[in-house]
């Protein structure tokens, strides 16, 4: 049997965002995968409030005060009781990869009773190959045990690079507050064991609950909107995040997986407090999606920011008659990527190597 080489730990070059507003006693249960990373936790709601962080844990934390003092007024752009608030995290980390979750979610178990190394996982799906241009039908082909099959063509077997790592969740789906309503007492009990590139050209909504992202890739596209706090719509905080990523991925020529690993997620949040949040959202959707299923990005934007900025205008121009709230939100994302350039002048402008895909 060919030796599997162990997965690298990544354990100097990968943070962990958490966005929170209680202590983080979660933790407990994540500390022999966690206990090695650097965290960032990106604390939300009233900054006088202290979080508890579990001793043997190293990290850093930033509250309100600390956002608005390292940006200034170029905090306007960072959401306020709203876990979109994360984002921040990816912004101050110095790492190459990112992995985020939500203080709710814990380990869970395979269908074998072994507890999912999450982090681990996405480490794997991150650091082998995309296939967003033909699919293929034994799901990963990178995945030990799988491989191309009969048809694949040869001439794209190398992949592309992985930008994103969606994980998934059993127990509380990541559903919406409609669909919580007429069903609240469905549970995911479906472990799927597959991973699969979303193909191009088709976009998916990404949760931000147990995420991984190359941040040196595809970092300045993954803003996570105006959410919460004085804003029209929460919770589609990581889905415009996730069709912003993944039209710029599709540009160029990056990968987004989906899939393994699952986590647990322990607590649904309060429907009606959610179907408020949404509301707009799910009808503004209905115009959103046919605008990034039609966004086409000239050929010179060859990095992240500029398809970035590119993106923001088309925003303003399309979707503003939409509500004047897009209007805000694209000023927003020039906001946020002049955020970006000045937290991480070193690659303000870094091109990246596959470029724009013809
Ligand atoms: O005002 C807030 C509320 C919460 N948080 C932190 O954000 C995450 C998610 O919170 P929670 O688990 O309560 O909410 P869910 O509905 O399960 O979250 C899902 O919906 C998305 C909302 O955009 C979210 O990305 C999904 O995971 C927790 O860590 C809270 O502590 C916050 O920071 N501010
Ligand atoms: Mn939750």
């Amino acid at each position: 049997m060919a030796s599997v080489s162990p997965t690298p730990v990544l354990k100097d070059e990968l943070d962990i965002v958490i966005p929170t507003i209680r202590n983080l006693d979660f933790l407990e249960m994540w500390r022999p995968f966690f206990q090695p990373y650097h965290l960032i936790i990106v604390q939300d709601g009233d900054p006088s409030k202290t979080i508890k962080v579990p001793d043997g844990f190293d990290y850093e934390l930033y509250n309100r005060n600390d956002i608005n003092r390292i940006l200034g007024p170029k905090a306007s752009c960072i959401s306020f009781k709203d876990s979109a608030c994360r984002c921040f995290g990816y912004m101050v980390s110095k790492k190459k990869y990112i992995f985020t979750i939500d203080d709710d979610c814990f380990v869970a178990k395979d269908p074998s009773g072994k507890e999912i190394n999450a982090l681990e996982q996405h480490i794997k799906n991150l650091l082998s190959p995309s296939t967003p241009f033909f699919f293929n039908t034994l799901y990963d082909p990178y995945q030990e045990g799988a491989d191309f099959v009969r048809g694949y063509p040869f001439s794209l077997r190398e992949g592309v690079p992985t930008a994103v790592s969606h994980g998934l969740w059993l127990n509380i789906p990541d559903y919406d507050a409609p669909t919580q309503l007429v069903k609240p007492l469905e549970r995911n009990t479906r472990y799927v064991d597959a991973i699969m590139t979303v193909p191009k050209g088709t976009l998916f909504p990404m949760c931000g609950m147990n995420l991984a992202f190359n941040r040196e890739l595809i970092g300045p596209a993954m803003y996570f909107g105006l959410m919460g706090d004085g804003q029209p719509i929460g919770r589609y905080d990581d889905m415009w995040a996730g069709w912003c990523t993944k039209v710029i991925c599709d540009h160029l020529g990056l990968g987004v997986k989906t899939g393994l690993p699952y986590i647990w997620h322990s607590k649904a949040s309060n429907p009606f407090v959610n179907l408020k949040k949404e509301y707009k959202g799910i009808y503004w959707q209905e115009e959103l999606i046919p605008f990034f299923q039609s966004v086409a990005l000239p050929k010179d934007c060859a990095t992240v920011q500029k398809c970035y900025l590119e993106l923001s205008k088309q925003v303003k121009a399309k979707l503003g008659k939409v509500d004047d709230y897009f209007n805000k939100l694209a000023d927003a994302m020039v906001t946020w990527i002049e955020a970006w350039d000045e937290l991480n002048p070193s690659n303000a402008s870094a091109e990246v190597a596959n470029g724009p895909k013809k």
